[in-house]
This record gives C-alpha cells, structure tokens and sequence, in this order.
C-alpha cells in the first residue's frame, strides 16, 4: 500500500535539499516586516474608544508548555477600518481560558526585533515581550524569521494557548500565509491555525470595485481569497430594502471563495469556536474540506474563461498515478564568445525526469502556464495503488500533496479539487490533470 507525500520546497538546486520544507517563493518580500506592539494599552489607556481587555481566567498558568503541541497563529486580515481591532479585542476579552498573545504585523519596515502584546490572565496585566528577530531570509533559512521569533516567544512564557497575528489594513496575508505553513517534519512549536479576514459589510462593494479601475486586483480581493473565515462584519450598517443586501454581499464573498466559512457579525462578536483552532491547515482537515467541495462545485458550473477572482471545482475519476513520471526536454545553453563580432548561442539538449504531479502543480503554481493565477487550492486525490485518500493543499506557490485517511466504505474515489484565482479555465485544468492519471497503455 502507497502512503506517499510530496512536499515541495523552493525551486533550483535548493529544492533537492529543502525537499521537506515548504517554503514560499515570493516570501522574501516579507523579511523586510516587523510585527510591533498592538496598542491595547490596558486599564491606563488613553483614546478611550476601545475598552481595555480584562483578565481571562488561566488554569495551571505554572505548568511548562507541552513541547509536543504546537501554539495556533490565527492571522487577522481586512480591509483598512473593517474591524479588525475590535475582533482582537473581543477575542481577549472573552471568556475562553486561554492566554493568548497578540502581535501587529506591518510589511515594508526593517526592524530586528519584534514585540508581542500577551495577556497575562489573572491579574489582569498584557505584559510586553520584546523578541529578538533574526536576520535572514527564506531563500536561505530553513525557518523564516518570524516563526524563528514566534518560536521563542512560546518558548519564553511558561503557557501560551494561541498567538493572532493582526495585519495592517492593506496587508496581502499570501506571504505571511506561505511563512507560517510549515513543514510538520520541522516540528515547530507554532502552526498556522487559519486565516480570518474581517470584511466592511457597509464597504464591501466599494472596496471591490477598485478592480474596474485597475489592471490588478485590489487587496479586498486577496484577504478574501486567501481566508479560511469571513468575518462580514458591521451588519448593523446594512439595511434590508438597500441595493445591497447581505445576502448579495454574501454571494460575493461566495464568489470569490467558496470554501471561506462566512459569519456575520456586529462589533466581531462571534462563537469563537469558530473562529480559534480550525487547524485549516492540517490534512485531518479533510472531513471539512469535503463537505465544502460538494458546495462549492454547484457553483462552478460555467465552462467558460473567467477573468475575476473566483472559486472553481474540477472533478476528474481517473486516479492519479504519483510514480508517474515524464522526460522533459533540458536545455544547456552556452555563450560562444569566439566569433567576437557576431557571437552566437550554443545550445544542447538534454533530459531530465520528474515526476507529473509536481511538474502539473508546477506548471499551474510557479510558471502560471496556462495563463491562471492560482491563490488558494484545496481538495482530495484519489491515488493509484492506494488505500487512502490523499489531500491537496496549495497557497501561491507552496503546495503539499500527503496521505490523509482510508476510503470509507462506499465513498466516490476520485478526485475533487478547488481551485481559487483568476483568469482560472477549467477544460485547461481538467485536462492537465488527466495527464496525472494512470497510463492505460
Ligand atoms: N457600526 C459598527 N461599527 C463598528 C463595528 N465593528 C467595528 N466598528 C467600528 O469601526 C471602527 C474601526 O474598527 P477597528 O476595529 O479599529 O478597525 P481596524 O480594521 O482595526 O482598522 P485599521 O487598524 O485602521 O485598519 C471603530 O470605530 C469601531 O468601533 C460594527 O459591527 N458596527
């Protein structure tokens, strides 16, 4: 019985080596960040518009962390005054036991250490914990420096439950996302928990249509791209008989993101069980991902070329054979300088082999082949010569492929993806797949 994994690492030379490590391509842009001070400034605070976060109640606050769990990172993300500071807030407030720290993260600044808010618990005190951050970037460090500074963060306190990492109001979350989804292999002592994003219900539209103007997509599309959970936040300020309903502002959302789990809210108060410990990252997540598979593929009924941002559910029965490989045509190019007034270019060809299911998510991920820009990717494979359901987990250019759970008796086994981007062409992806199946010859 097959039970294989494939975890991708960076391209080039590197990738051999880091072959256990998901690293993200495009991440180097955050190492520049620095995660400061969230100014929930407790009972002495001044501006008076937010109120201070009480004390949660912490049972066995001396009991060392448990080495072998890790601490969930929640990253908070949305749009510039959509909420996301009185999310923060409610979630420290609220009655959970758990002790948690809060960290503001703002891209573009360089700074060498980091500073974290921590709710103490009982006596009621956020104590301040300056961390130092390492230099280095994720090309040539194993563990970006920001999970390096988390890491010690957890290792200093004696009990932390579950770090938020709230983002500036223009924040894209896909670097922090491709940072904090680690490996397992590494054993980390934090883990990306999920992603929420806080959207203005009153705004929303507005925020949107910033695209008709402009070649690119506006934030507000990626924080809802890349969420695991919608928050649509001050409902209060949408009326019932305006142009936009919430149920029309929930279609959007839908559109864009489909397996996002959306829940409304006034003033972020929502059932934090939805929101801490999704583990949206995990492959036991799979139970969940199926359920929202199924949902999202009665949308994804247009064949047609679809230049927004939007979910899309490809189906295919045939398995997929992960032994198989293909040869592909390399090509060693050498400057001739000989003939100094025309100089010309030597080429000679060779092979190499890789194996088709990396070069199918490589082609689509990392090289954009067929035109598509692929944000977020879920879904369940169904693999030749195996007993088990494998899952499929891609953001931006990270992706891993691992063995979740035995077919339960009298499941479909075949393969169901979601693929959230744009420009996304499901025939192109179909049949991209189809080269993944098993050789009938
Ligand atoms: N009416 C209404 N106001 C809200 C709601 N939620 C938050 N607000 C207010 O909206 C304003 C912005 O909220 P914040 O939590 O600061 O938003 P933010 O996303 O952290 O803002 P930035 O840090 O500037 O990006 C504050 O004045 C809040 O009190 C809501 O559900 N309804």
């Amino acid at each position: 019985m097959k039970d294989e994994s494939i975890n991708i690492g960076s391209l080039g030379a590197e990738s051999e080596k880091l072959n256990n490590s998901k690293l993200s391509l495009n991440s180097t842009s955050l190492s520049g960040g620095f995660c400061e001070l969230k100014h929930f400034s407790g009972p002495d605070m001044e501006d008076g518009e937010e109120e201070p976060p009480l004390a949660v109640e912490i049972c066995d606050a001396d009991q060392p962390q448990d080495g072998g769990v890790s601490v969930g990172v929640t990253v908070i993300t949305g749009y510039l005054g959509a909420g996301k500071s009185t999310l923060v807030n409610y979630i420290l407030n609220a009655q959970h036991g758990k002790r948690i720290a809060v960290i503001l993260n703002e891209f573009g600044e360089e700074i060498g250490v980091e500073r974290a808010m921590i709710n103490e618990g009982e006596g009621g005190a956020l104590v301040e914990e300056w961390v130092e951050l390492a230099n280095g970037c994720v090309c040539c460090t194993v563990k970006h420096s920001l999970v390096q500074a988390l890491e010690q963060l957890v290792q200093m306190k004696r009990r932390l439950d579950h770090i938020l990492l709230e983002t500036t109001g223009l924040a894209n979350p896909a670097p922090l996302a491709s940072v904090l989804w680690l490996d397992e292999q590494l054993e980390s002592a934090v883990k990306l928990d999920s992603i929420i994003t806080v959207v203005d219900a009153k705004n929303l539209r507005l925020q949107l249509q910033g695209r008709r103007d402009s070649s690119s997509f506006p934030e507000a599309f990626l924080q809802i791209a890349f969420a695991d959970v919608v928050i649509l936040n001050k409902v209060d300020m949408v009326s019932a008989e305006g142009s936009d309903t919430l149920e029309d502002l929930e279609k959007e959302i839908y559109k864009i993101n489909s397996i996002a789990d959306i829940i409304r809210s006034v003033r972020c108060q929502v059932d934090l069980s939805r929101i801490l410990d999704r583990w949206a990252y995990d492959s036991g997540y799979v139970t969940h991902l199926e359920s929202l598979l199924q949902e999202s593929q009665s949308l994804s009924a247009s064949k047609t070329h679809d230049s927004s941002v939007r979910t899309l559910c490809i189906m295919e029965t045939r398995k997929v054979d992960l032994d198989k490989v293909i040869m592909r045509p390399f090509i060693f190019q050498v400057k001739c300088s000989f003939v100094i007034s025309f100089g010309f270019i030597k080429s000679s060809m060779s092979f190499l082999i890789f194996s088709q299911v990396r070069l199918w998510l490589e082609d689509i991920l990392w090289d954009k082949k067929y035109g598509m820009e692929v944000y977020r990717c879920k879904g369940v494979l169904s693999v030749s010569n195996s007993d088990l359901l494998h899952t499929l987990q891609a953001v931006k250019e990270i992706y891993e492929v691992v063995p979740a759970r035995e077919w339960k008796e009298g499941e479909d086994q075949i393969n169901k993806i979601v693929f959230i981007g744009h420009n996304l062409n499901e025939e192109v992806l179909i049949d991209s797949l189809r080269s993944c199946a098993l050789s009938t010859s």
